[in-house]
């Protein structure tokens, strides 16, 4: 049993991953370890846990992400950009290009400027209720109602293998989505709960969102949220196919192809590589 747990801690646009690699660890991730290792004052902090490189099938990697709240994520747009990184910082990766499987499907990311910038081919986004999932008979999740305390919002729903609910407002602010993201994420309408994105649509290529996040909470940026926003803004015929999304922690482009394929490309930074003393579980 390791008495330490090797970590390296990246962020992207402010949206922060601790990455842990299978063989420096010696115990389960538990939901509880995971509580405790992101919390922001009783462990290291984070805005989730990127475990990996695991074995996988359908590609050379395969990567599990956990939330703060010790739930899964089937996918995570800044957390696979990262991932990426950290691939080609431990020389783990050599060529730019590679396949990394999760549990919300297969991702192509390519590494830039040296891992400065990363490029994740995202896969396809779907409106279909059945996928996301929202509740009720089939159909595309488009400018439906949704009630949530004193306020009733419209609201489109996506999945790009994780759940997203967008709601289209004037203007958007922290507060907002402090306010009503935390209520929208249990709301019955979503039986996995979801991802909440309040968004402004700026311009025809200018998006701006506030992230309300599943299993994290409020969070300066989400790639997977910049994709389903972006992707609700084209497919309403708000916005033309590549779209800056603006965010509180920085910008993301993001490029839509005709079958609603989403690209993101977007910035890596590397924080820290440390290791985690195992008394953080002890109080
Ligand atoms: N920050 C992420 C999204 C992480 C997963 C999400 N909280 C979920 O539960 O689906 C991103 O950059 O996409």
């Amino acid at each position: 049993m390791f008495a330490q747990v090797k970590y390296s801690k990246y962020h992207a646009l402010g949206n922060d991953y601790l990455v842990i690699s299978p063989e420096n660890l010696a115990f389960e991730l538990t939901p509880e370890k995971i509580q405790r290792i992101c919390h922001r004052n009783f462990g290291i902090g984070s805005d989730g846990i990127l475990f990996g490189p695991l074995p996988a099938k359908n590609a050379k990697f395969g990567l599990r992400i956990f939330n703060p709240d010790g739930s899964e994520a089937e996918k995570s747009g800044n957390g696979l950009r990262i991932f990426c990184r950290y691939l080609w910082d431990n020389q783990i990766v050599q060529e730019e290009e590679f396949e990394i499987d999760t549990l919300g499907g297969r991702v192509q990311g390519r590494v830039t400027e040296s891992g400065r910038s990363v490029r994740v081919e995202m896969g396809r986004v779907s409106f279909q209720s059945e996928k996301i999932p929202v509740t009720g008979d089939s159909r595309e999740v488009l400018q439906e109602s949704i009630t949530v305390a004193d306020q009733i919002f419209s609201f489109c729903a996506a999945t790009i293998g994780n759940p997203h609910c967008v709601i289209q407002l004037p203007e958007v602010t922290p507060e907002i989505a402090k306010q009503y993201g935390s209520l929208l994420e249990i709301h019955p309408y979503f039986p996995n709960r979801t991802n909440v994105q309040f968004m402004k649509v700026k311009d025809r290529q200018n998006i701006q969102i506030e992230i309300w996040e599943r299993g994290a909470g409020y969070t300066l940026a989400s790639g997977s949220s910049s994709s389903a926003a972006a992707a609700v803004a084209h497919k309403l015929n708000l916005c033309d196919s590549e779209i800056t999304v603006h965010m509180p922690g920085g910008q993301i482009a993001i490029a839509i192809s005709d079958d609603f394929t989403v690209t993101m490309t977007g910035s890596v930074t590397k924080v820290a590589e440390g290791l985690m003393s195992l008394e953080v579980f002890e109080y």
